[in-house]
């Protein structure tokens, strides 16, 4: 049976780090690092995730600013917004909610944001730093970034000699993860919707990352024996069977059939998903300490 990789309890020890990194930044130079999340629209899920960002950014001691907008605000609010964001001093880290309502064009938006406050990694700038694998001076997207210590906790800092297999090429998640394996070693394949036999790539993979939006895609028969499984899935289902309009979060991986398979693996709920906002108040404190020229703890 695989070890099971406890994503909450991982991220609870990080952010014992970043509540003494913001200790110590305040001790230093009377600085508090400064959190600013925008959500446009009535989306629940993004709601609950935004709501528990500023309730993690104040445990963490930071100032926290949530600016909401209605559903129908015009590109123009919203940029208007960011820039008033960029231009405060108090603010370090700028992350605008993801999906925005359709009518807005995401791409201008996350453009705009200052790279030293893009706590996102979304920004050409801050992509383009990791793809020449400039760790030192950008900022990386949290989700991977959160991933990619679930992957140290198994496999240590160098993963030379290991075959990584990442399903899903987004910006946001694929494309980043993948850049990160290559820098820590691994030898990567970017695999998605288009690639010919699937599975076969993946029971190639020592490390298999799957992110490809289908709940419980990846069967048994995908997972090479004692591989390192990392499930960045969430799929919200029904589940009657724990009381009416009650639900169920279900990963990409099919986990009650890959567990028995695997080396070590993900669980979702409490795996990846923890770590995407514990790395939030990591890229924030980063850029903290940067805007006032110290150099910044690595996590
Ligand atoms: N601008 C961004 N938008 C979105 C991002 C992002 O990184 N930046 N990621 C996702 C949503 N997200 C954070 O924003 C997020 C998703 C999931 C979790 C999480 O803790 N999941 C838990 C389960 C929570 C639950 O019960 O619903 C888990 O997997 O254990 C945190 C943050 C899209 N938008």
């Amino acid at each position: 049976m695989a070890e099971r990789i406890d994503g909450k309890a991982i991220a609870a020890e990080v952010v014992e780090k970043i509540k003494a990194a913001a200790a110590e930044l305040h001790r230093a130079k009377g600085v508090v690092p400064g959190l600013a999340v925008v959500i446009v629209g009535d989306d629940a899920a993004s709601h609950t995730y935004v709501t528990a960002k500023g309730k993690r950014a104040k445990e963490c001691g930071f100032h926290s600013v949530q600016v909401t907008l209605d559903a129908d605000t015009s590109q123009e609010e919203l940029e208007k917004v960011v820039g008033e964001l960029n231009a405060d001093p108090a603010i370090h880290g700028i992350l605008v909610q993801l999906p925005l309502p359709g009518h807005l064009d995401e791409f201008p938006v996350i453009q705009m944001i200052r790279p030293e406050k893009d706590v996102d990694g979304l920004s050409i700038v801050n992509a383009g730093k990791l793809a020449v694998g400039d760790l030192k001076t950008g900022l990386i997207s949290c989700t991977p970034a959160g991933a990619m210590i679930l992957v140290r906790s198994i496999h240590g800092d160098d993963l030379s000699g290991l075959n990584a297999v990442v399903i899903g090429r987004s910006n946001l998640f694929g494309k980043p993860m993948g850049r990160l394996l290559l820098q820590a070693n691994a030898t990567v394949t970017m695999a998605h919707s288009r690639t010919a036999d699937l599975a076969a790539a993946c029971r190639n993979a020592d490390i298999l990352v799957a992110a490809t939006g289908r709940a419980e895609m990846v069967k048994a028969d995908w997972v090479k024996p004692g591989a390192t499984v990392i499930d960045v899935g969430i799929t919200r289902v029904p589940a009657p069977e724990r009381g009416e309009g009650k639900t169920r979060l279900l990963g990409d991986v099919d986990f009650a059939a890959c567990e028995p398979v695997a080396g070590a693996i993900t669980p979702v709920p409490g795996g990846v998903g923890p770590m995407t906002i514990t790395m939030l108040m990591a890229n924030t404190v980063i850029a903290a300490y940067r805007a006032v020229g110290l150099e910044a703890p690595r996590f």
